[in-house]
């Protein structure tokens, strides 16, 4: 218990935290595992959690597989579970979060329960053709690659995950990597990496 009275989930372990953030098919992943190589942290990514719990045939899977066939979002309290449990289990204090916040809602639920500000958030900008030209060449067999999911998926993320990275680069928390064309870069004014 800190001094404030709140409680930190993580025995008191200092830890950092990265959100990774960017349209469907940025390179989320694929960059993580680069920085992971590199700089030792754990990568957890929430669309990763989500399937695993899908396979595991857990009572919320089916809810579950059905929210992502329809591109829209899980319920924070799930997520935030599910993010919660990975970081206690993990022995690392470095944490690169994938793929979540997706909504301010899970910013909300994540701050409350977790009790963590990331230490910056890395936005992948990328042009929408460049997108669905990667995630239908993807070839993983997920579910949500198609082209009717992914348009859904597009949607979302332009109206509830792009005020997530505007929320964060009024704080002044953003590092955006410019990918290609720049399709969601209007929305956000800050620093380039
Ligand atoms: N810099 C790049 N240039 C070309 N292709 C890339 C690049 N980065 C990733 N890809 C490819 O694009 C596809 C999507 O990448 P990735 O799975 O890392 O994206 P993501 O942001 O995690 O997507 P999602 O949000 O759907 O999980 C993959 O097939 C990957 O190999
Ligand atoms: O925090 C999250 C993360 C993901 N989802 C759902 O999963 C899919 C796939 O996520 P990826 O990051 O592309 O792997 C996403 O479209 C959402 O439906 C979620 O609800 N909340
Ligand atoms: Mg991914």
């Amino acid at each position: 218990v800190r001094q404030d009275g709140t409680v930190n989930i993580l025995g008191g372990k200092k830890v950092a935290v990265v959100f990774v953030l960017g349209g469907p098919g940025s390179g989320k992943g694929t960059q993580c595992s680069n920085i992971v190589e590199h700089f030792g942290f754990t990568h957890l990514s929430a669309g990763e959690l989500l399937r695993s719990e899908i396979k595991s045939g857990s009572e919320n899977g089916t809810m579950i597989d059905s929210i992502i066939k329809e591109g829209k979002i899980v319920p924070s309290e799930i997520t935030v579970k599910l993010l919660q449990e990975a970081m206690i289990k993990s022995e690392n204090d470095k944490f690169l979060i994938d793929g979540f916040p997706r909504n301010q809602e899970n910013r909300l639920s994540f701050e409350n329960v977790i009790k963590i500000s990331p230490e910056f958030v890395l936005f992948f900008d990328c042009s929408e053709e460049e997108l669905v030209r990667r995630l239908l060449g993807r070839n993983q067999g997920r579910a949500d690659d198609n082209i009717e999911t992914i348009r859904k998926r597009f949607r979302v993320f332009e109206e509830s995950s792009l005020p997530v990275v505007q929320y964060y680069d009024s704080k002044g928390k953003v590092k955006k990597a410019h990918i290609t064309r720049k399709r969601f870069s209007i929305f956000v004014q800050s620093s380039y990496i």
